[in-house]
Protein backbone atom coordinates (compact mmCIF):
# COMPACT_ATOMS: atom_id res chain seq x y z
CA UNK A 1 0.00 0.00 0.00
CA UNK A 2 1.18 3.25 -0.96
CA UNK A 3 -1.47 5.10 -0.88
CA UNK A 4 -1.60 7.11 2.58
CA UNK A 5 2.41 7.81 2.37
CA UNK A 6 3.50 11.33 2.02
CA UNK A 7 4.29 12.14 -1.30
CA UNK A 8 7.60 13.84 -0.82
CA UNK A 9 9.40 15.54 -3.13
CA UNK A 10 13.18 16.78 -3.23
CA UNK A 11 14.23 19.91 -5.16
CA UNK A 12 18.27 19.12 -5.12
CA UNK A 13 18.82 15.57 -5.47
CA UNK A 14 22.31 15.47 -4.00
CA UNK A 15 24.17 13.65 -1.59
CA UNK A 16 21.89 14.99 1.99
CA UNK A 17 18.98 13.96 -0.49
CA UNK A 18 19.84 10.71 -1.19
CA UNK A 19 21.00 9.46 2.70
CA UNK A 20 17.30 11.12 3.72
CA UNK A 21 15.64 9.43 0.58
CA UNK A 22 17.21 6.08 1.62
CA UNK A 23 16.79 6.77 4.78
CA UNK A 24 13.02 7.26 4.79
CA UNK A 25 12.60 3.60 2.84
CA UNK A 26 14.78 1.85 4.91
CA UNK A 27 12.14 3.22 8.04
CA UNK A 28 8.69 2.48 6.12
CA UNK A 29 8.02 6.07 5.72
CA UNK A 30 8.40 6.05 1.71
CA UNK A 31 9.06 4.15 -1.35
CA UNK A 32 10.69 5.36 -4.14
CA UNK A 33 7.67 5.35 -6.07
CA UNK A 34 5.89 7.77 -3.95
CA UNK A 35 9.11 10.25 -3.87
CA UNK A 36 10.34 12.33 -6.73
CA UNK A 37 13.51 14.34 -6.94
CA UNK A 38 14.84 17.52 -9.69
CA UNK A 39 18.82 17.88 -9.72
CA UNK A 40 20.63 20.17 -12.76
CA UNK A 41 20.46 18.62 -16.05
CA UNK A 42 24.39 18.49 -15.44
CA UNK A 43 24.15 16.43 -12.51
CA UNK A 44 23.31 12.90 -14.27
CA UNK A 45 24.77 10.85 -10.53
CA UNK A 46 21.94 12.14 -8.69
CA UNK A 47 19.32 11.57 -11.43
CA UNK A 48 20.78 7.75 -11.56
CA UNK A 49 20.48 7.56 -7.80
CA UNK A 50 16.78 8.77 -7.13
CA UNK A 51 16.04 6.12 -10.14
CA UNK A 52 17.75 3.61 -8.62
CA UNK A 53 15.50 3.99 -5.69
CA UNK A 54 12.18 3.61 -7.74
CA UNK A 55 11.43 7.30 -7.50
CA UNK A 56 10.94 9.82 -10.26
CA UNK A 57 14.20 12.14 -11.49
CA UNK A 58 13.56 15.16 -13.43
CA UNK A 59 15.07 18.42 -13.91
CA UNK A 60 12.79 20.47 -13.52
CA UNK A 61 11.56 21.87 -9.85
CA UNK A 62 8.14 23.18 -10.99
CA UNK A 63 6.74 19.26 -11.34
CA UNK A 64 8.40 18.34 -8.14
CA UNK A 65 6.02 20.97 -6.21
CA UNK A 66 3.06 20.02 -8.18
CA UNK A 67 3.41 16.05 -7.57
CA UNK A 68 4.41 16.26 -3.50
CA UNK A 69 2.89 16.80 -0.37
CA UNK A 70 6.06 17.89 0.95
CA UNK A 71 9.32 19.37 -0.49
CA UNK A 72 12.88 18.86 1.02
CA UNK A 73 15.23 22.07 -0.26
CA UNK A 74 18.12 20.10 -0.71
CA UNK A 75 20.19 22.65 -3.27
CA UNK A 76 23.61 24.46 -1.81
CA UNK A 77 22.38 28.22 -0.36
CA UNK A 78 23.25 29.92 -3.40
CA UNK A 79 21.32 27.81 -5.26
CA UNK A 80 18.09 28.67 -3.22
CA UNK A 81 16.99 31.56 -4.38
CA UNK A 82 17.16 30.17 -7.82
CA UNK A 83 15.52 26.95 -7.22
CA UNK A 84 12.97 28.70 -4.85
CA UNK A 85 12.06 31.25 -7.75
CA UNK A 86 11.01 28.60 -10.66
CA UNK A 87 8.37 27.91 -8.10
CA UNK A 88 7.47 31.53 -7.52
CA UNK A 89 7.08 32.36 -11.05
CA UNK A 90 5.34 29.44 -12.28
CA UNK A 91 1.98 30.77 -12.88
CA UNK A 92 0.40 27.29 -12.81
CA UNK A 93 1.47 25.70 -9.10
CA UNK A 94 -0.56 25.96 -5.83
CA UNK A 95 2.65 26.20 -3.81
CA UNK A 96 0.33 25.83 -0.35
CA UNK A 97 2.42 23.07 0.96
CA UNK A 98 4.97 22.11 3.48
CA UNK A 99 8.48 22.99 2.51
CA UNK A 100 11.63 21.91 4.77
CA UNK A 101 14.52 23.74 3.85
CA UNK A 102 17.93 21.82 4.86
CA UNK A 103 20.32 24.39 3.49
CA UNK A 104 23.05 25.40 5.52
CA UNK A 105 22.60 29.64 6.24
CA UNK A 106 19.53 30.10 4.76
CA UNK A 107 17.08 31.66 7.22
CA UNK A 108 13.72 31.26 7.66
CA UNK A 109 13.07 35.22 6.43
CA UNK A 110 14.49 34.63 3.28
CA UNK A 111 13.09 31.34 2.33
CA UNK A 112 9.47 32.76 3.40
CA UNK A 113 10.80 36.12 0.72
CA UNK A 114 11.76 33.22 -1.72
CA UNK A 115 8.46 31.21 -2.01
CA UNK A 116 4.88 32.39 -3.00
CA UNK A 117 3.42 33.96 -0.13
CA UNK A 118 0.84 30.71 0.61
CA UNK A 119 3.86 28.32 1.29
CA UNK A 120 4.59 27.07 5.04
CA UNK A 121 8.34 26.60 5.40
CA UNK A 122 10.06 24.47 8.29
CA UNK A 123 14.08 24.73 8.24
CA UNK A 124 15.30 21.38 9.23
CA UNK A 125 19.16 20.83 10.19
CA UNK A 126 20.07 17.24 9.46
CA UNK A 127 23.07 14.95 8.88
CA UNK A 128 23.78 12.02 6.35
CA UNK A 129 23.51 9.24 9.12
CA UNK A 130 20.08 9.77 8.35
CA UNK A 131 20.50 7.61 5.80
CA UNK A 132 21.48 4.49 8.28
CA UNK A 133 18.74 5.93 11.13
CA UNK A 134 20.99 7.44 13.09
CA UNK A 135 20.63 10.76 11.63
CA UNK A 136 20.62 13.85 14.03
CA UNK A 137 18.32 16.72 13.23
CA UNK A 138 16.80 19.99 13.98
CA UNK A 139 13.84 21.86 13.12
CA UNK A 140 12.96 25.77 13.44
CA UNK A 141 9.11 26.31 12.49
CA UNK A 142 8.51 29.30 9.84
CA UNK A 143 5.86 32.12 10.37
CA UNK A 144 3.04 30.65 8.34
CA UNK A 145 3.61 26.29 9.60
CA UNK A 146 1.13 25.00 11.61
CA UNK A 147 1.57 22.66 14.61
CA UNK A 148 0.53 19.75 12.18
CA UNK A 149 3.33 21.08 9.87
CA UNK A 150 5.55 20.48 13.03
CA UNK A 151 4.41 17.17 13.84
CA UNK A 152 5.33 16.11 10.26
CA UNK A 153 8.06 17.36 10.36
CA UNK A 154 9.46 15.45 13.16
CA UNK A 155 7.51 12.14 11.97
CA UNK A 156 9.67 12.06 8.72
CA UNK A 157 13.12 13.27 10.93
CA UNK A 158 12.70 10.83 13.71
CA UNK A 159 11.91 8.05 12.02
CA UNK A 160 15.66 8.54 10.69
CA UNK A 161 17.43 9.47 13.67
CA UNK A 162 16.77 11.97 16.35
CA UNK A 163 15.00 15.25 15.75
CA UNK A 164 14.00 18.23 18.47
CA UNK A 165 12.75 21.78 17.98
CA UNK A 166 15.54 24.56 18.43
CA UNK A 167 15.44 28.49 18.58
CA UNK A 168 16.93 29.76 15.11
CA UNK A 169 19.46 31.42 16.34
CA UNK A 170 20.92 27.95 17.70
CA UNK A 171 21.19 26.67 13.98
CA UNK A 172 24.47 27.95 12.51
CA UNK A 173 26.06 26.63 16.13
CA UNK A 174 24.04 23.34 14.81
CA UNK A 175 25.24 22.90 11.23
CA UNK A 176 28.95 23.22 12.38
CA UNK A 177 28.18 20.42 15.81
CA UNK A 178 25.77 17.91 13.90
CA UNK A 179 25.32 19.11 10.50
CA UNK A 180 29.02 18.60 9.56
CA UNK A 181 30.10 16.79 12.53
CA UNK A 182 30.37 13.64 10.66
CA UNK A 183 32.70 14.61 8.88
CA UNK A 184 34.85 14.33 11.94
CA UNK A 185 34.53 12.20 12.77
CA UNK A 186 35.07 10.08 9.63
CA UNK A 187 38.80 12.41 9.88
CA UNK A 188 39.13 10.51 13.40
CA UNK A 189 38.16 7.25 12.40
CA UNK A 190 40.60 7.55 9.43
CA UNK A 191 43.38 9.01 11.95
CA UNK A 192 42.66 5.83 14.45
CA UNK A 193 42.91 3.48 11.54
CA UNK A 194 45.86 5.02 10.08
CA UNK A 195 47.97 5.22 13.43
CA UNK A 196 46.99 1.32 14.05
CA UNK A 197 48.02 0.38 10.62
CA UNK A 198 51.32 2.40 11.38
CA UNK A 199 52.12 0.00 14.13
CA UNK A 200 50.67 -3.05 12.80
CA UNK A 201 47.29 -3.65 12.49
CA UNK A 202 45.79 -5.00 9.09
CA UNK A 203 43.55 -2.22 7.51
CA UNK A 204 40.02 -3.79 7.66
CA UNK A 205 40.93 -4.65 11.38
CA UNK A 206 41.56 -1.35 12.07
CA UNK A 207 38.96 0.43 10.15
CA UNK A 208 36.35 -2.14 12.06
CA UNK A 209 37.75 -1.78 15.34
CA UNK A 210 38.08 2.13 15.15
CA UNK A 211 34.27 2.59 13.77
CA UNK A 212 33.16 0.72 16.65
CA UNK A 213 35.11 2.26 19.09
CA UNK A 214 33.64 5.53 17.91
CA UNK A 215 30.00 3.88 18.41
CA UNK A 216 30.23 2.49 21.84
CA UNK A 217 32.02 5.51 22.96
CA UNK A 218 28.82 7.51 21.75
CA UNK A 219 26.62 5.00 23.09
CA UNK A 220 28.32 5.32 26.37
CA UNK A 221 27.71 9.44 26.64
CA UNK A 222 24.18 9.18 25.08
CA UNK A 223 23.23 6.20 27.38
CA UNK A 224 24.80 6.24 30.99
CA UNK A 225 24.11 10.08 31.46
CA UNK A 226 27.55 9.93 32.65
CA UNK A 227 29.99 12.90 32.06
CA UNK A 228 32.63 12.57 29.09
CA UNK A 229 35.47 13.68 31.56
CA UNK A 230 34.36 10.66 34.12
CA UNK A 231 34.39 8.22 31.18
CA UNK A 232 37.19 9.06 29.75
CA UNK A 233 38.66 8.45 33.56
CA UNK A 234 37.59 5.37 33.47
CA UNK A 235 39.72 4.12 30.88
CA UNK A 236 42.92 5.82 31.93
CA UNK A 237 44.33 3.62 34.19
CA UNK A 238 47.38 5.00 36.21
CA UNK A 239 50.97 4.88 34.02
CA UNK A 240 48.79 3.34 31.50
CA UNK A 241 48.82 3.38 28.21
CA UNK A 242 45.98 5.63 27.43
CA UNK A 243 47.16 8.55 29.57
CA UNK A 244 50.35 8.26 27.30
CA UNK A 245 48.14 8.60 24.45
CA UNK A 246 45.87 11.80 26.11
CA UNK A 247 49.00 13.74 26.82
CA UNK A 248 49.79 13.27 23.31
CA UNK A 249 46.71 14.51 21.68
CA UNK A 250 46.83 17.34 24.57
CA UNK A 251 50.03 18.67 23.40
CA UNK A 252 49.11 18.97 19.81
CA UNK A 253 46.12 20.96 20.57
CA UNK A 254 43.54 18.41 19.54
CA UNK A 255 41.03 19.36 21.88
CA UNK A 256 41.49 22.88 20.93
CA UNK A 257 41.68 22.27 17.10
CA UNK A 258 38.03 20.83 17.51
CA UNK A 259 36.72 23.80 19.01
CA UNK A 260 38.51 25.83 16.35
CA UNK A 261 36.52 23.81 13.89
CA UNK A 262 32.97 23.98 15.12
CA UNK A 263 33.99 28.21 15.66
CA UNK A 264 35.24 28.12 11.95
CA UNK A 265 32.39 26.07 10.64
CA UNK A 266 29.65 28.31 12.59
CA UNK A 267 31.64 31.44 11.36
CA UNK A 268 30.68 30.07 7.68
CA UNK A 269 27.57 29.86 8.36
CA UNK A 270 27.06 33.12 9.75
CA UNK A 271 28.61 34.28 6.07
CA UNK A 272 26.35 32.69 4.44
CA UNK A 273 23.50 33.66 6.21
CA UNK A 274 24.63 37.43 6.32
CA UNK A 275 25.46 37.45 2.10
CA UNK A 276 22.21 38.16 0.18
CA UNK A 277 21.78 35.15 -2.10
CA UNK A 278 19.65 37.04 -4.68
CA UNK A 279 23.13 39.05 -5.62
N1 LIG B 1 25.83 16.95 2.82
C1 LIG B 1 25.49 17.07 4.10
O1 LIG B 1 25.98 16.34 4.99
C2 LIG B 1 24.48 18.10 4.51
C3 LIG B 1 24.01 19.04 3.61
N2 LIG B 1 23.08 19.97 4.01
C4 LIG B 1 22.57 20.94 3.04
O2 LIG B 1 21.98 20.23 1.98
C5 LIG B 1 22.10 20.98 0.77
C6 LIG B 1 22.65 20.06 -0.32
O3 LIG B 1 23.92 19.63 0.09
P1 LIG B 1 24.57 18.33 -0.58
O4 LIG B 1 23.53 17.27 -0.73
O5 LIG B 1 25.80 18.07 0.20
O6 LIG B 1 24.98 18.92 -2.00
P2 LIG B 1 25.05 18.19 -3.42
O7 LIG B 1 25.94 19.07 -4.23
O8 LIG B 1 25.39 16.75 -3.24
O9 LIG B 1 23.55 18.29 -3.96
C7 LIG B 1 23.02 19.45 -4.53
C8 LIG B 1 21.96 19.05 -5.53
O10 LIG B 1 21.33 20.20 -6.06
C9 LIG B 1 21.11 19.98 -7.46
N3 LIG B 1 20.89 21.27 -8.14
C10 LIG B 1 21.78 22.19 -8.54
N4 LIG B 1 21.16 23.22 -9.14
C11 LIG B 1 19.83 22.94 -9.10
C12 LIG B 1 18.66 23.63 -9.51
N5 LIG B 1 18.71 24.83 -10.09
N6 LIG B 1 17.46 23.02 -9.30
C13 LIG B 1 17.37 21.82 -8.69
N7 LIG B 1 18.44 21.14 -8.27
C14 LIG B 1 19.65 21.69 -8.46
C15 LIG B 1 22.35 19.25 -7.90
O11 LIG B 1 22.17 18.63 -9.16
C16 LIG B 1 22.51 18.26 -6.74
O12 LIG B 1 21.71 17.12 -6.95
C17 LIG B 1 23.01 22.18 1.07
O13 LIG B 1 22.23 23.33 1.18
C18 LIG B 1 23.65 21.82 2.41
O14 LIG B 1 23.89 22.95 3.19
C19 LIG B 1 22.57 19.99 5.26
C20 LIG B 1 23.00 19.08 6.19
C21 LIG B 1 24.01 18.10 5.91
O1 LIG C 1 29.27 21.47 4.40
C1 LIG C 1 28.16 22.01 4.35
O2 LIG C 1 28.04 23.21 4.04
C2 LIG C 1 26.93 21.21 4.66
C3 LIG C 1 26.17 21.76 5.84
C4 LIG C 1 26.35 20.78 6.94
C5 LIG C 1 27.02 19.66 6.30
N1 LIG C 1 27.27 19.88 5.06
Amino acid sequence: MTSNLLKIGFIGGGKMAQAMAKGFISAGLAKGETMISSCHPSDLASAKAFKELGAESLFENVPVVKKSDVIIVSVKPSVVPIALGDIKKAADVKADKLFLSIAMGVTIKQLEQFLPSESRVVRVMPNTPALVRSGTSVFVTGSRATEKDAETTKKLLQAVGTCEQVPEGLLDAITALSGSGPAYIYVLIEALADGGVKMGLPRDLAYRLASQTVLGAAQMVRDTNTHPGVLKDDVTSPAGSTAAGLHFLEQKGFRAAVIGAIEAATQRCREVAQSDPTK
